[in-house]
């Protein structure tokens, strides 16, 4: 057996740490890719093991040994443990916390415990009983009576796992740990491997039952649950209740009555209600001719076998989908299994219920709001080899497949695909690579491709498949710009709807067709600024200006009474004072139109229309997602603003009409990709127009209708867009001209900040970089970030190696000056240079 091993340890720290194997080990001792539970620095950490060895560290070191083994065979394959390194090398970023991001298993190490009541315990209830409280203690009332909960529970002399007991008793684990230290409980390792299926309740609509008289909150129970097809998780349902004020009781009333079933059912896949949508869309279409090339040139790829990256560019509403889902099911008809990724709003219902109506048990779905149970048992069935059609969210790309045929990344431009902790990984990236490092083809999707996708198909890197129509002839709408420079001139007013949308809006409504209105920005007001000295109103974490949300009368789910203002970026909140706080001029204004300002204006406006609005604030998870789509795919919403959440992938056929209301304040934003951005935004928009029968109109609304972002996407000009931003990105050194890496410098105090900034500032000038070029020191944008002070450097290069070198020397000067890694965030391939 080696002696010795090397563990990655999630710490911001780049460097592993090595311990011994010996003593009580059982079995073979660790190998490359298990988890072990380690001491460091006090405490006891999980981490991976990257190495096995004989090779003893140098003496006056001391090794501590290996505390628990907690796989015996690799839990990451050997494939996911090279891909790992890769991203660490290549984003600057320590191992560990790039292996701790793979391993969505936090929860399986706590299930490794439960307690049980012991003899000093048992004497502790009964005593305690009789005395009452009267022990002295240090800890609270409610604590001890918290104890006393947990010995009661525990009474029966079975062990309880530490879940149960903090369902049942509210302990939490620091509480149980101390009762472990008084030896009121002992606590015991669990072997057992958790039983995959789980069973879970869903509540149904009973549909033959005779509705008796109800009340309204009786009604929107039912009204809720008709809306998702007549079926929901019982937890999804319960939250909801929760958040509309709908007591929990009503519930239970409406189940006496026989109105509502409650039905044990067994856990696979989350899809919430999305039972019977996904089976009215299920399509495998006949596919058309552009989408039967496509299909050929990957299919003809996996045959071939190898690394084969693809930049699938297909206009908006060219029927994408059909093409990934075929692709996959080549795939497993060839033995191999697919990953389909899609950006954080894109694992709809509806494409979760296609995949399943498409591939039944073979897929599993990953998403950010599974709980972390949930999640580890998604991981296992994919990694047993059970669920061989994969879809799922940025970091899904570490799922850990068996027999990888096919990567797809849906919507590659997507911002959400970059992560923005650390590891800052790029999920499209990691899955290029990931294919690369498995041989297998990988194909980019998108109707507006990243520029440097489309930079890698223009040098061959990337072979590019194109379908420039629509499927079924269905033509691009129309898209009109509407000069908000001239409505001013012409009305004499800031408007926030031009008069040709409020005349087309109408006119869309009255023909019974439904309208889809962009607004991006949430809340009421962007600002709330004083008119007498012009201070904004900021966050006192943040340098940025808080967003007002308005009360809303008997949902206010946003803010806690009086406090309206809130900050976008930290959440903290405030109210909106009567005063300004810095002149105690009485003159605030409210400036800036968000979303919720939007519908309300929409309101006076359309009274009649059924309006919806689609943002943060409404859609806070993913059930509350579904409920909006269902009701515009029925046709219960025909007039939906929303932020740029509506702009992504929906396929409401109903929509002849999309109006662009805020959009043009991006383009001022200081970001190289600003324009790019807006570009994106503007098409994709714009795609959700007439994906029906009938054509559908496009108005945007601006006050820059000579920009050229806005003139090639009024053209639906992708081609003639990416021509003239790759000049520009071309002479300005950006990229994919260049390789680009942000580092901040970030410490509470203010000093310490632009202290370490000049140090560092110092260091660059001194080294006389020929191949980096470094600009800054500067105050970050956002210059203030949850009560953390923020200077930064951009540094450019030509060459990657270049640039990962510049960026490794910086930290190693940085360590030398006493500037802790947590204080430097480095990002590779920065998305937001904020
Ligand atoms: N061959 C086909 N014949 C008819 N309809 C099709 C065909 N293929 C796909 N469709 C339908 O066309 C619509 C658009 O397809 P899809 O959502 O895949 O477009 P997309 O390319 O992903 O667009 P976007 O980029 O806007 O999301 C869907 O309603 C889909 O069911
Ligand atoms: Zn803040």
């Amino acid at each position: 057996m080696p002696q010795f091993c090397d563990v990655a340890l999630p710490v911001p720290l780049d460097q592993v740490f090595t311990y011994s194997v010996n003593g009580s080990m059982s079995g073979n001792g660790p190998v490359v890719g298990a988890r072990v539970l380690v001491p460091f620095s006090g405490q006891r950490l999980m981490g991976v093991v990257v190495r096995v060895h004989e090779d003893a560290p140098a003496e006056d070191f001391e090794i501590k040994p290996v505390q628990q083994v907690l796989d015996e065979a690799a839990l990451l394959p050997a494939e996911l443990m090279k891909l790992a390194a890769w991203i660490a090398s290549y984003y600057v970023a320590p191992l560990g916390e790039v292996l701790r991001g793979m391993l969505p298993l936090a929860a399986e190490v706590k299930r490794h415990f439960s307690y049980r009541i012991a003899e000093a315990g048992r004497k502790m209830l009964y005593e305690g009983a009789m005395k009452g409280s009267s022990r002295r203690s240090k800890l609270t009332v409610e604590e001890q009576n918290r104890e006393y909960s947990v010995l009661n529970y525990l009474e029966g002399g079975e062990s309880a796992k530490m879940s149960a007991l903090r369902s049942a008793t509210g302990a939490n684990k620091g509480l149980l740990e101390g009762m472990v230290r008084k030896k009121w409980l002992v606590r015991e390792a669990v072997a057992e491997e958790r039983d995959a299926r789980r069973l879970e309740k869903v509540a149904v609509l009973v549909t033959d039952a005779r509705l008796p008289k109800l009340n309204e909150n009786q009604t929107a129970i039912l009204a809720e649950l008709a809306a998702v097809g007549g079926r929901m998780r019982l937890r999804d349902l319960r939250l909801s209740l929760t958040r509309a004020g709908v007591p929990e009781s009503t519930l239970g009333t409406l189940v006496k009555r026989g109105l509502v079933g409650i039905e044990e059912v067994a856990e696979e896949f989350h899809l919430g209600g999305v039972g019977a949508q996904g089976k009215k869309h299920a399509h495998e279409h006949a596919l058309n001719e552009a989408q039967m090339e496509a299909l050929g040139t990957i299919a003809a790829a996996m045959e071939k076998g190898g690394f084969r990256p693809h930049l699938l560019y297909g206009i908006t509403g060219s029927g994408k989908t059909s093409v990934y889902f075929a692709a996959m099911r080549r795939a497993l008809d060839a033995g191999k299994s697919a990953l389909l990724l899609v950006p954080e709003i894109g694992l709809t219902p509806a494409m979760a219920g296609q995949m399943v109506a498409a591939f039944g048990g073979e897929v599993a779905l990953l998403h950010s709001q599974l709980t972390p149970d949930e999640r580890a048992e998604q991981w296992h069935r994919i990694r047993r080899g059970e669920a061989r059609i994969v879809v799922g969210t940025r970091s899904a790309v570490f799922a850990p497949m068996v027999d990888l045929g096919l990567i797809i990344v849906d919507e590659e431009h997507d911002s959400s695909y970059k992560q923005e902790e650390t590891p800052r990984y790029h999920g499209r990236d990691v899955a290029v690579m990931r294919a690369k490092l498995n041989e297998s083809v990988v194909v980019l999707g998108s109707a507006t491709p990243s520029l440097e996708s489309w930079a890698n198909a223009e040098k061959g890197r990337y072979a590019l498949v194109e379908m420039r129509a629509r499927v079924a002839d269905r033509p691009l709408p129309l898209v009109e710009l509407v000069d908000m420079r001239e409505e001013f001139r012409e009305t004499g007013q800031e408007q926030i709807f031009s008069r040709r949308l409020i005349e087309e809006t109408q006119a869309t409504l009255d023909r019974g067709e439904q309208v889809i209105l962009l607004l991006n920005r949430r809340g009421y007001s962007s600002t709330v600024l004083c008119r007498s000295c012009g201070e904004k109103i900021e966050c006192e974490n943040c340098a940025v200006s808080m967003t007002y949300h308005k009360p809303v009368s008997g949902n206010d789910a946003i803010a806690q009474p009086g406090q309206r203002l809130e900050c976008h970026y930290c959440g903290s909140r405030r109210s909106v004072p009567s005063k300004c706080p810095k002149c105690e001029s009485e003159h605030l204004y409210f400036l800036g139109v968000g979303s919720q300002q939007g519908e309300e204006r929409l309101q006076e406006l359309f009274p009649t229309a059924r309006i919806g609005r689609m943002d943060r604030d409404t859609v806070r998870g993913r059930s509350d997602m579904e409920r909006l789509l269902a009701r515009l795919h029925g046709g219960e919403i025909n007039l939906l603003v929303g932020t740029q959440m509506i702009a992504k992938g929906h396929d409401i056929h109903g929509v002849t009409l999309v109006g662009v209301v805020g959009a043009d304040f991006q383009l001022g934003l200081p970001d190289f990709r600003a324009a790019e951005r807006v570009f994106q935004l503007l098409t994709q928009v714009s795609g959700r127009a007439g994906r029906g029968d009938l054509i559908g109109k496009v108005l945007v609304q601006t006050y820059h209708p000579d920009h050229y972002a806005i003139q090639f996407a009024a053209k639906h000009d992708y081609p003639g867009f990416v021509a003239k931003e790759m000049q520009y990105r071309r002479w300005m050194h950006y990229p994919p001209f260049a390789v680009l890496a942000n580092v901040v410098i970030q410490s509470e105090k203010l000093e310490e900040a632009t202290g370490w900034a000049g140090t560092l500032g110092r260091w660059f000038q001194k080294a006389r970089l020929d191949k980096v070029r470094v600009l800054g020191p500067a105050a970050a944008p956002i210059v203030r970030l949850k009560r953390i002070y923020r200077y930064h450097f951009v540094l450019k290069a030509e060459r990657r190696q270049a640039l990962g070198e510049t960026l490794r020397a910086m930290l190693a000067y940085a360590e030398t000056q006493g500037i802790a890694r947590r204080n430097l965030v480095v990002d590779v391939d920065a998305v937001h240079l904020m």
